[in-house]
Order: structure tokens, then C-alpha cells, then sequence
């Protein structure tokens, strides 16, 4: 079972998914350049990105192929939005919590992360949450650890009604009615800057190309289980024989890992 899309004759970009991302800052641009890079090496059809000019520039300068739009800009429709990757909560403007809201009372399926959760409550669509350890503490509103991440990502995915991706060694998914995995990625070389952002790429783009069948209750769990078991393997592949990795590298080696998934 795979929620990895193969165009057929029948198929154009929007039918292969629309994904709207709003990422990035001016402190964390290279959050929305790895988000974006990795949707389109996942095989997404179509990426829309709402984010400050430089954030824009910087994306473009690596992938001409994302349609970018200004922050008050709210024409055209997606299939999924992937929200705050690169963004501070503390620092947001009106302009963008304006358009986080909105994407989050549409009644899309979203992907939320790092600088959006606090605002996922609001949510009205089926939604998944990516917090790293020290989110997921906040969230909990625990101060210490060490605490048991996966009781705190049931938690916290009851409370939401949101499927929770608990990153980390391993990395738990949880789905609201408390079914739950634990995944080990193939290598700790995960382990720097940027691989989260790159996750939320992952299942942007996995979602987006599978929304118009089945955005809802376990099939979000079950893409977000293999967001991450794709992400892992293309983490394996990047670092073969031990050696470092960059998010970009891990980015890079997604469509080897998409290819060696379809060819099981
Ligand atoms: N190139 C970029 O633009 C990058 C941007 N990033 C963005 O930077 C922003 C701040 O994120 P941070 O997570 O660094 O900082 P946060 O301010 O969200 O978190 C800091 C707190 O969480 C803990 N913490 C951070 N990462 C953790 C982890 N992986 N596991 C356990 N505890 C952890 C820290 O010890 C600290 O207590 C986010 O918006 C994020 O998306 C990061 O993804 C790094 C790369
Ligand atoms: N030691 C580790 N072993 C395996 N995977 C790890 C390890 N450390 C981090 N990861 C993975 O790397 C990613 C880091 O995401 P995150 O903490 O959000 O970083 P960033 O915000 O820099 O993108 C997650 O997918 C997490 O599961």
C-alpha cells in the first residue's frame, strides 16, 4: 500500500496535487527552500508558496517551477496547505497569522509545524501536527524531561483531533483515536539542521497528491506514516556508508527513495 502518486495519461499538474505552502521568514528562509524543495522531489504536481519577497527569491533561486504570492494575496485553491515550518510564533505579523487562520479554517487538510502550532486548535480540516521533542513538550506544557513521547503525543493528538507526528529516535505516529506507530529512520544521521523541514515537505506533498481520494480519520495517519518511512529510507540512502548529511542532501536522494518504494 502506497500513497505515492504515478501521473497516468489522464492526469495534468493540478491533478497530481496542489500544494500551498506558507513557510519561511526572514530569520528562517531556508526552511520554506527546503519544504518546497522536497514536495516537488516527492512528485507533487503543483506548488504554491505565500511567503516575504526574500523567502520568494530565495525559493525561486533553487526551484523556478513554485508559484510564489504575496502575503495578502488569497486567490486560487489548494489541495493541502503545509503551515509554519521556519516561521517564531512570537515574531508572526498580522499578515501572516491572517493567512495561517484562514488556511486552517478552510476545511483542507494541513500539515502544521514548528512556528504554527500554537494556532492549531483553530483547525476545521483534517490536520497533522510534526512537532521535534521540544515542541511536542510545549504543547504538553511540560518543563522537564524526560518524559514518555509517545503517551504525550496521544495526548496531545485526543486533545486536537490531529493526527501527531512525534519526531525524534524513534519517531511516533499517533492518530487521534490513539492508534499508534513507532518508525526508526535507517540512520541518526538525521540528526542536523533542516530534516524536519524536509519531513514537512515529504508530507505535504503526499497529502496533497492524495486529498481528492482520502484526506480523512486513518488514511492521514497512514500518509503520515509513510512520509516518514520515506523520509528514513532517503536518509539511508544520503548517508551510505556512514557518511554526514545536509537537508538538501536528504532532499536530493527523495526520488531514488520514491522510485525504490513504487519498484517493491
Ligand atoms: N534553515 C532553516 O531555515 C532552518 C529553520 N528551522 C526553523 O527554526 C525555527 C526554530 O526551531 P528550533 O526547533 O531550532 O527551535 P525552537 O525554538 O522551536 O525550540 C527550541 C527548544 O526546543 C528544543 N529542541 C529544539 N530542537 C529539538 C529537537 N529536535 N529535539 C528535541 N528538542 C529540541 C530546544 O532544546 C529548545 O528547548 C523553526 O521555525 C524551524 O522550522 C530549523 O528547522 C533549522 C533549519
Ligand atoms: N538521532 C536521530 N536519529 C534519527 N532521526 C533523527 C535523529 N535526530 C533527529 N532525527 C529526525 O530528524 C528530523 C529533525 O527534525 P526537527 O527536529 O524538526 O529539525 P529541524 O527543525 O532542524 O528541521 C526529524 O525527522 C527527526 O525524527
Amino acid at each position: 500500500m502506497t500513497w505515492l502518486r504515478v501521473p497516468g495519461a489522464d492526469d495534468d499538474k493540478r491533478s497530481m496535487g496542489v500544494l500551498g505552502v506558507v513557510t519561511g521568514s526572514e530569520r528562517y528562509p531556508g526552511a520554506a527552500v527546503l519544504g518546497v524543495e522536497a514536495a516537488w522531489r516527492t512528485g507533487i504536481g503543483y506548488v504554491r508558496l505565500w511567503a516575504p519577497r526574500r523567502v520568494q527569491d530565495l525559493v525561486l533561486a533553487r526551484r523556478p517551477e513554485t508559484v510564489c504570492h504575496a502575503m495578502d494575496e488569497t486567490s486560487g485553491s489548494v489541495d493541502a496547505w503545509l503551515l509554519g515550518s521556519g516561521q517564531d510564533a512570537r515574531e508572526r505579523d498580522p499578515a501572516l497569522r491572517a493567512l495561517l487562520l484562514e488556511a486552517l479554517g478552510s476545511g483542507a487538510p494541513c500539515i502544521v509545524d514548528a512556528g504554527a502550532l500554537d494556532l492549531v486548535r483553530g483547525h476545521a480540516g483534517p490536520t497533522v501536527i510534526t512537532p521535534h521533542e521540544g515542541e511536542l513538550m510545549r504543547l504538553l506544557g511540560l518543563r522537564q524531561r524526560p518524559f514518555d513521547r509517545a503517551a504525550g503525543a496521544a495526548r496531545i493528538a485526543a486533545e486536537l483531533d490531529a493526527v501527531v507526528v512525534a519526531k525524534g529516535a524513534p519517531t511516533h505516529v499517533v492518530a487521534p483515536g490513539g492508534a499508534a506507530v513507532s518508525l526508526e529512520a535507517r540512520t541518526h544521521r538525521l540528526a542536523t539542521a533542516g530534516t524536519g523541514d524536509v519531513l514537512a515537505g515529504v508530507l505535504g506533498a503526499l497529502v496533497a497528491g492524495s486529498a481528492a481520494f482520502a484526506a480523512a480519520g486513518d488514511s492521514l495517519a497512514s500518509m503520515a506514516t509513510e512520509a516518514v518511512e520515506l523520509h528514513g529510507e532517503a536518509a539511508g540512502m544520503a548517508a551510505a556508508d556512514g557518511r554526514p548529511i545536509t537537508a538538501l542532501d536528504l532532499a536530493e536522494q527523495l526520488p531514488a527513495a520514491v522510485a525504490d518504494r513504487l519498484s517493491r
